[in-house]
């Protein structure tokens, strides 16, 4: 039985990798897609329903896992039509405000709602192992973090920086509300050893690049995880898509769950 899909922003980075390779994997059928009302030409090459309307698409697609990688008002509305449709989302799009992540976690007590910053396999891999190595390593040795992303990108920092350094800071016994240091510019003083440094680099065509810094006496130790290929994420969506179609509601769903 194929999973069946519908993508929005299909002619976003995201939108079109996912588009494309939900086309040609053989568990998936994708039955829709959406863009703006301005921009939908280009889309018939798809085969697939196409609409600005992602509500129009789910009256003949109830059964779809819709996967939205835009911007945050545009995820909003989308989780919000799924959960009035009874439709299951995956939703990778980043730089959400703590309210709206909050509403993400409220709508999936009802919903079938999986989000994740980073659907690569080695990032999430990462955020299994990173924590064990900063205990191994010990309390003498500072995190740093530095991500590197193309000049299109809208968002900083990247929220998997975002996502690891919460859960790299908590390791350590702190929170990026109060620890945490996204630019350093004059005379700053000493290094305060609870501080938890974020640095936003944007240039170029840089799919995705994070570097974890664990500076440590005499030595450090530096971990690099750098996405060569839009393609990476969007199999990560395609894979959730498949997992969390056979889920219930109950909880935000994350890459987590898929590994576990
Ligand atoms: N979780 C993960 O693994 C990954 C997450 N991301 C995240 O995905 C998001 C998208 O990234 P990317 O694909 O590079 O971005 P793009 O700008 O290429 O694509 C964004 C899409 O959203 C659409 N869009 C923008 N504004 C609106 C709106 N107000 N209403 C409806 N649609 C809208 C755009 O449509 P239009 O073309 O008409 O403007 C476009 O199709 C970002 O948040 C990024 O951080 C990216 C890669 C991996
Ligand atoms: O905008 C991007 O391109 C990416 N965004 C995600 C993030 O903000 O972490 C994931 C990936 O690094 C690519």
């Amino acid at each position: 039985m194929q999973t069946q899909v519908i993508v929005m922003g299909a002619k976003g980075r995201m939108g079109s990798t996912i588009s494309k390779l939900a086309m040609e994997d053989s568990q998936l059928d994708l039955v829709g897609v959406v863009e703006r009302e301005d921009n939908l030409d280009g889309l018939d090459s798809l085969s697939c329903k196409v609409d600005s309307d992602l509500s129009r698409i789910l009256d003949s697609f109830p059964g779809a896992v819709v996967i939205d990688f835009t911007v945050p008002e545009a995820s909003m509305e989308t989780v919000e039509k799924c959960s009035s449709a009874g439709a299951a989302a995956v939703i990778g799009t980043t730089g959400f405000t703590a309210e709206q992540s909050q509403k993400l976690e409220s709508l999936a007590a009802s919903t079938r709602l999986f989000w994740a910053p980073n659907m690569s396999v080695g990032i999430n891999v990462l955020i299994q192992i990173l924590p064990e190595l900063l205990k191994s390593l010990g309390e003498k040795y500072d995190l740093e973090i530095m991500e590197i992303h193309h000049k299109f990108k809208k968002d900083a920092p990247s929220g998997t920086a975002v996502k690891l350094a919460q859960i790299l800071a908590e390791t350590k016994g702190l929170d990026m509300d109060r620890h945490g240091v996204y630019a350093r510019h004059g005379i700053i003083g000493e290094r305060q050893k609870d501080e938890v440094g974020v640095q936003t680099l944007r240039g170029g065509d840089v799919v995705g690049e994070h570097t974890f810094y664990f500076l440590g006496p005499g030595e450090r130790v530096e971990v690099t995880h750098r996405a060569h290929s839009r393609e990476t994420f969007a199999q990560g969506a395609l894979r959730a898509a498949r997992w969390l179609v056979e889920q219930k509601p109950g909880k935000l769903y994350s890459m987590a769950d898929i590994f576990a």
